[in-house]
């Protein structure tokens, strides 16, 4: 039932799952339709194109709206199904706008691309621009000193979440640690979430082969980005200050040396609110840390553990004051990268390799079930839930 609504969206507007990638594709001028602002309607359609920074799909969603509503008058198209996604977004963008006026949604428009211009280019100034750029990272922040690697989740704007992005970078700073010179990794969030988890829009990217090869491709990511954490030879600090959602807690939780968190982090797996299962390894580490009756309630019945339940079940090393967290958390690293390194990497090495054949085969098997979860309906209605912001975790 939900491939067939997937198929069925994709038939309806096989352009529709990219939409949201960039409204300009779909401003088809509607010359005969302007009039005293023209010139400055196509100027801000030009403007829009030219855009560096991705004004996220909210405001993507107002300038498609704005623009129907300057080109064509209120809204005249039948309402999309509900699996039909990106077009249900785009129709209830541009039903909200009513009987505005054609003259007052061009000058909206005009004011929006003016506005957003201005923004992005002053808030590209206030970013870590030269970070960005010294490390070659569009989703994270990475920096190396004293003896630590520091891998930042960096999209603070969207809780961390995942994107496809996201996935392989954080891969390839991992493997780039691995060989650098310093002594330990740790792996954090900038923002108030240390993570929310996959980004649930990843979902609704379907390639051409449709919702199977989108979920045979997902399972394939989550592998071999699992893997990296299973493989990692040096000794990997989480240390979140904020929440936790879904799946990073759980490679970086299970595979990690040690896990700092503040006493206002909560950890969090909902897999069944999502119509998922575990994955990183967590159906196999949870309950060998936890015990398997705690790791049930966590990993079946998605409950949401504090930092202090979670230390005193074994997932978490330490838990600090939200107020002191930094400066305790970092004088204890800066301690532990002064250690002879080969020293520590051995170390490790002894710990986990005897359980590094076991958690490949967990993983593996963990991503082909996932695959089929995917495909699910419990799976599409939670994600079409959550993008149609009827639910939240
Ligand atoms: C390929 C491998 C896949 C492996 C599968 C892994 C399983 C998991 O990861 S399970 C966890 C999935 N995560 C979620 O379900 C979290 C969904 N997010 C939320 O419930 C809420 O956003 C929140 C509780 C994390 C935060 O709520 P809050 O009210 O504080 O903030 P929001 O306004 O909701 O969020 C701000 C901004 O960020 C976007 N966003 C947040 N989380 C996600 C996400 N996981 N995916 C996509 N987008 C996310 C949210 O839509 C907002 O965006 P806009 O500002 O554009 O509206």
């Amino acid at each position: 039932m939900a491939h067939l609504a997937w198929r069925l969206a994709q038939r309806w507007c096989p352009s529709s799952l990219q939409v949201i990638s960039f409204p300009v594709v779909q401003l088809h001028l509607n010359r005969t339709a302007m009039r005293a602002s023209q010139k400055d309607f196509e100027n801000a359609m030009n403007q829009v194109k030219l855009l560096k920074k991705d004004p996220g799909n909210e405001v993507k969603l107002k300038l498609y709206s704005l623009y129907k509503q300057a080109t064509e008058g209120p809204c005249n198209m039948p309402k999309p199904g509900v699996f039909d996604l990106i077009n249900k977004a785009k129709w209830d963008a541009w039903n909200a706008l009513g009987s505005l006026p054609k003259e007052t949604a061009r000058q909206n428009y005009v004011d929006l691309v003016s506005s957003l211009s201005s923004s992005l280019e002053s808030s590209s100034q206030v970013e870590p621009g030269t970070d960005r750029k010294s490390t070659g990272y569009e989703t994270l922040m990475v920096t190396s000193e004293d003896g630590i690697t520091k891998i930042m989740l960096n999209r603070p704007t969207k809780k961390n979440a995942l994107n496809v992005e996201m996935y392989h970078e954080i891969m390839h700073a991992l493997k780039a640690a691995s060989k650098d010179d310093s002594a330990i990794t740790v792996l954090t969030g900038n923002g108030d979430y240390y993570s929310s988890g996959n980004d649930l829009t990843n979902f609704t990217d379907i390639p051409p082969g449709g919702v199977e090869e989108k979920a045979k491709n997902g399972a394939v990511l989550l592998r071999e980005f699992v893997g990296c954490f299973i493989d990692f030879p040096k000794p990997l600090i989480a240390s979140g200050q904020c929440p936790a959602l879904g799946h990073l807690p759980s490679p970086s939780l299970g595979y990690s040396i040690a896990v700092y968190a503040s006493d206002r982090a909560t950890f969090h797996t909902p897999f069944s609110h999502l119509g998922q299962s575990p994955e990183g390894c967590s159906s196999y580490t949870f309950p060998k840390i936890m015990s398997p009756a705690k790791a049930t309630e966590m990993l079946v019945f998605g409950k949401k553990l504090t930092a202090g339940e979670a230390c005193a079940q074994g997932l978490v090393t330490e838990v600090f004051p939200d107020s002191t967290f930094q400066k305790e958390v970092w004088t204890r690293l800066k301690a532990f990268a002064k250690l002879p390194p080969n020293a520590m990497r051995i170390s490790k090495e002894i710990i986990r390799n005897r359980e590094k054949e076991k958690l490949h085969a967990v993983n593996a098997e963990e991503c082909s079930v996932l695959q089929g979860r995917w495909l699910s309906d419990e799976c599409m209605n939670a994600v079409v839930n959550f993008l149609s912001r009827k639910s939240k975790l």
